[in-house]
């Protein structure tokens, strides 16, 4: 049985990364497209023209948890940067109206959509089994602690970062590949949000300062420019006042149709 209060928050989280401003109403009009055997229609065009994404029964049966929420691993850093930023996410009118401030805090599960194969479907042990590379540490705060937000306006996006001990390369410091993850994640998602679905087809890494493990970064990624299906992002990864430079990097993403993924 599917729980439609799971779903939506899925569903609502995805159209988020997927750069969709969604209200209420609008949401709930993709909702109804739900069919009477449980499936749902996503609510972006690339993918409700993929005919067999909305037959596919809903991989979620309970209510998913989104890692991007403060839990009590998080250091001192870590909170006060996701309060400064998740401050500015919500403001309050002079007539005492919230609206959308800036910034969006994007959610983040660590499941994807269970059927996205080079055509042929996983196993089933494989379906149930895969979770998001960065999402499938259990214990909190053992590895990757992060959260992301965007701010379409300026079409930049910040990821507060924690590299928990899991994550050690050179003795006390986090390892480069780490390093490479969070930035192919965070540019990655970025170019999503401005472009829909994207792939990393190149990434240029430049490591100037090690990352102590444990401690808090910031990943500030900003788009260079757009040529037809190419997403050109740049990104720096500081310490928390961004006075120190430790890591930059620059991606290229091409725009993909679902069935790049599905193997169409
Ligand atoms: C929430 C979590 C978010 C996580 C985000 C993480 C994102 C990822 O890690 S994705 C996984 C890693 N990436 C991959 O596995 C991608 C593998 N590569 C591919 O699938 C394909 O090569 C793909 C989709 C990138 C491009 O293929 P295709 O769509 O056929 O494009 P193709 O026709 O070859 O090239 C199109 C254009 O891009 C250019 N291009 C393609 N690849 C590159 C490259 N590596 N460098 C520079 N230019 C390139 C081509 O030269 C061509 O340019 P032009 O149009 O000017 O002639």
């Amino acid at each position: 049985m599917i729980r439609t209060g799971g779903v939506q928050q899925i569903a609502r989280g995805l159209c988020q990364i997927m750069g969709r401003e969604i209200s209420k109403g609008n949401f709930n009009t993709n909702i109804s497209q739900m069919t009477p055997r449980g499936t749902l229609q996503l609510p972006w065009s690339s993918i409700n023209s993929v005919r067999t994404m909305a037959v596919l029964p809903w991989p979620f049966s309970f209510q998913p948890r989104d890692f991007s929420l403060p839990n009590s691993s998080w250091g001192s850093d870590m909170r006060r940067l996701y309060e400064h930023y998740n401050s500015q996410c919500e403001v309050e009118t002079d007539d005492g109206e919230k609206k959308w401030g800036v910034w969006r805090r994007l959610p983040s599960y660590n499941r994807s959509l269970k059927y996205a194969t080079g055509g042929v479907y996983l196993s089933k042990i494989i379906q149930s089994k895969a979770r998001l590379f960065t999402r499938n540490i259990r214990e909190q705060g053992a590895g990757f602690e992060y959260v992301v937000f965007v701010n379409k306006q300026e079409q930049k996006c910040v990821c507060v970062f924690q590299a928990g001990h899991l994550l050690e390369g050179p003795p006390g410091h986090v390892h480069g590949g780490a390093i490479a993850t969070m930035i192919d994640t965070v540019t990655g998602t970025h170019a999503t949000y401005l472009s829909g679905p994207v792939m990393t087809a190149n990434l240029n890494i430049n490591y100037r300062s090690p990352i102590s493990l444990g401690s808090t970064v910031l990943l500030t990624c900003s788009l260079d420019k757009k040529e037809g299906r190419k997403t050109f992002v740049s990104c720096q990864v500081t310490n928390t006042d961004s006075s120190k430079l430790h890591t930059e990097a620059t991606g290229l993403f091409l725009s993909i149709t679902m069935g790049h993924l599905l193997g169409g």
